[in-house]
């Protein structure tokens, strides 16, 4: 016997929570299966912890800017163990607020990895059966692993956060968001980071912008080495060596990260024993509207082959639980404009396309317009870093098709920026409106 339900969701991470939340809201029944902690990628090994991270990295460059503009101070170490403890509590806390939420809404939570039996019918590990109609699969991603000799030796990107103490020498293999990310963090917080990159860094960025961060990094003291595929890792736990390409030998490194990428939960659990079709990454395959191939089966998030973002994750679970329980038989989310930051040193954001996608599309009928400029408050320390700002725009009249920052506030001031790009902005708006003086965003209404 198996208990009934409107909708089973499978993961409690952003797009779990999303749909499931969202559909207790619209007045459903709702099983929620996970057996990790509530909160997922994101809250306990993704956005938040690395937030903090990158804000404690921030700190401790500003505190070196602050020496440089006349703050008396003595060089500033970070407690590791205390860091640790708050970023820790800050979460634990946001676990326990999912717990009540789910509670209050009437969730029923089983704190176990699920199995689907059929297009309506799911099994916990511990052999309980719930049934319903609708069944979402958000079971997100994992670290990828590499089958080479040796991989046992570095950490994966759920691993850094249990650090107890900043690596003296650091290798972080990759050039994704998660390699970039935590090569600048690492380093702001005193590590000596070497950057070891097979392909492009950051591979889907407009490329004059991603170069132009690559530069920074370097000028920061990361040691950015390209083109290498590191075949082997040697040594111990704490004395590392990577072997790359014929006879090129890397390190010691007293801690590797392994960033190359992640790879979708969507096999173990029943889904292609039923016909669910994943591509060759092994993504559940999706349309629009977040279906399977197999009615009643339902997909978001990262195992899904839409981007690996929370606020995507949500946007498709919410989407998804007002079509199937709302009965809005439309309801899609619109994936056409996502703006994203890399959370580098300095942060690096962009929405819409690159210039070389533009290109691509558009031909001769795009014009980029781009500017530097130094912040006032590195003007005043005596620095000579610029920050980018750029404009991809198409047509005779400029609509904005894509824009580019990197500098200081970056992160921030994006948001704004994606709204009105989705809503449909020119160049001569941004041109005609009043800036907010002296800021970094500014310098996008100021460009020529
Ligand atoms: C280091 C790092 C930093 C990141 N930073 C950002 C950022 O700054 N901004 C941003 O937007 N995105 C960021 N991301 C990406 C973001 O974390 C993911 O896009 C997001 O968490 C995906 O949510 P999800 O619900 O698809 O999957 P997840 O959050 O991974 O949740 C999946 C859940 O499913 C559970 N599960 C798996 N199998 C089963 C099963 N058989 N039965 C039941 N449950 C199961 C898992 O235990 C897990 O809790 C980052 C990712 C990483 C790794
Ligand atoms: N700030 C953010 O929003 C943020 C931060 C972290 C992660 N994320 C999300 O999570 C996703 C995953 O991030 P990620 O960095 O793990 O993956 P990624 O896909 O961004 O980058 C993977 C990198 O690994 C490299 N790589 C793959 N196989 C390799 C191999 N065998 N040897 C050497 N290099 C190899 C690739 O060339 C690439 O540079 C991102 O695409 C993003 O959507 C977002």
């Amino acid at each position: 016997m198996s208990e009934r339900f409107d909708l089973i969701v499978l993961g409690a991470g952003s797009g779990g929570l999303s749909a499931a939340q969202h559909a207790a809201r619209l007045g459903a029944r709702v099983a929620l299966f996970d057996p990790d902690a509530l909160g997922g990628t994101c809250v306990n090994r993704g956005c938040v912890p690395k937030k903090a991270m990158w804000y404690a990295a921030q700190i401790a460059d500003m505190h070196r800017l602050g020496a440089e503009i006349g703050f008396e101070s003595v060089p500033m170490r970070l407690d590791w163990a205390r860091f640790r403890r708050l970023r820790d509590q800050y979460i634990a806390g946001i676990r326990q607020r999912y717990a009540m939420r789910l509670d209050m809404a009437g969730i029923r939570v089983v704190p176990e990895s699920a199995r689907v039996l059929a297009n309506d019918t799911v099994v916990s590990a511990s052999g309980w059966q719930a049934s319903a109609p609708h069944i979402v699969v958000a079971t997100g991603a994992r670290p990828r692993r590499l089958e080479i000799p040796g991989f046992e030796l570095g950490m994966l990107s759920d691993d850094i956060f249990e650090l107890e103490a900043a690596p003296q020498h650091l290798a972080v293999v990759g050039g994704g968001y998660v390699a970039v990310e935590f090569a600048c963090v690492m380093h702001a917080l005193g590590c000596k980071v070497d950057l070891l990159v097979r392909d492009r860094l950051l591979a889907g960025f407009d490329h004059e912008v991603a170069e132009d961060l690559a530069a920074k990094m370097q000028e920061r003291g990361i040691r950015l080495v390209r083109n290498v595929q590191v075949r082997a890792a040697r040594g111990k736990p704490g004395s590392i060596t990577l072997e790359a390409g014929e006879d090129a030998v890397y390190g010691l490194y007293d801690a590797v990260l392994w960033a190359v990428g992640r790879v979708p939960n969507s096999t173990g659990f029943g889904l292609q024993e039923l016909g669910v079709i994943c591509n060759q990454d092994g993504h559940v395959c999706v349309d629009a509207f977040q279906n399977t191939h197999v009615s009643g089966i339902y997909a978001v998030g990262d195992v899904t082959d839409r981007k690996a973002l929370t606020p995507v994750a949500v946007a498709a679970g919410r989407a998804l639980s007002d079509r199937l329980i709302g009965g809005h038989a439309d309801a899609k989310f619109d994936d056409s404009v996502i703006p994203s930051v890399v959370f580098s040193e300095p942060p690096m954001g962009a929405v819409g396309l690159t210039e070389q996608e533009a290109r691509a599309r558009y031909g001769d009928a795009i014009s980029v317009h781009r500017g530097r400029y130094t912040p006032l408050l590195m003007m005043v320390a005596g620095r000579t870093e610029q920050n980018v700002v750029k404009l991809v725009c198409v047509g005779e009249d400029a609509r904005v098709v894509g824009i580019h920052v990197l500098g200081a506030g970056s992160d921030e001031l994006l948001q704004g920026f994606a709204v009105a790009l989705q809503k449909g902005l020119y160049w001569r708006d941004l041109k005609a409106a009043i800036a907010i003086h002296p800021t970094a965003a500014e310098e996008l209404l100021l460009l020529h």
